[in-house]
């Protein structure tokens, strides 16, 4: 069964997690209340960027688990949409023995102007195609 986990203070890593999960058809969970698990799915990964860093449980659920042999794809939003949160998070769920399978990321809304209405509806339709890509449900899009 795949695992959808976030780490979202502002809800729109939230708003990813959730389309993802939907198109699998499990429940995204707040990785804070999270426990790691069986290893047979994807262990899909998001979280916001803070200070060009993902999120302090997000890094705290990492640091606790064993992920050898785990299938992880990461995900992420930011206000400027660089993706550095999943780059972090890549490092560190490496650094446990994960294979990273793939990555998402896109803009968040900061602020009340910043990066405004992201994630929009095209952030959220191409996050349900990463999902189905790496839950093997369809062919993945070479670009
Ligand atoms: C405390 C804080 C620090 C942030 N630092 C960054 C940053 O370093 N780089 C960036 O691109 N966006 C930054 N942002 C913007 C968020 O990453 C962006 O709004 C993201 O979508 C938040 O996700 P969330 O709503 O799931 O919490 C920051 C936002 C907050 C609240």
């Amino acid at each position: 069964m795949h695992q959808v986990l976030y780490d979202s203070r502002g809800g729109n890593t939230k708003k990813v997690a959730d389309a993802i999960a939907g198109e699998l058809g499990v429940t995204a969970v707040d990785v804070k209340a999270a426990s790691l698990g069986p290893g047979d799915g994807v262990l899909f990964l998001g979280s916001g960027c803070y200070g060009g860093k993902p999120g302090e449980a997000m890094v705290k659920f990492i640091e606790a688990n064993d992920l050898r042999g785990r299938r992880v794809a990461l995900f992420g939003t930011s206000g400027g949409g660089a993706g550095n949160e999943v780059k972090g998070m890549e490092a560190a769920v490496k650094g446990k023995g994960a294979e990273v399978i793939g990555r998402y990321f896109c803009k968040g809304q900061m602020a009340l102007f910043f990066s405004r209405g992201h994630p929009n509806p095209a952030d959220i339709d191409a996050a349900r195609t990463f999902a189905r890509e790496m839950a093997g449900l369809e062919s993945v899009t070479v670009v």
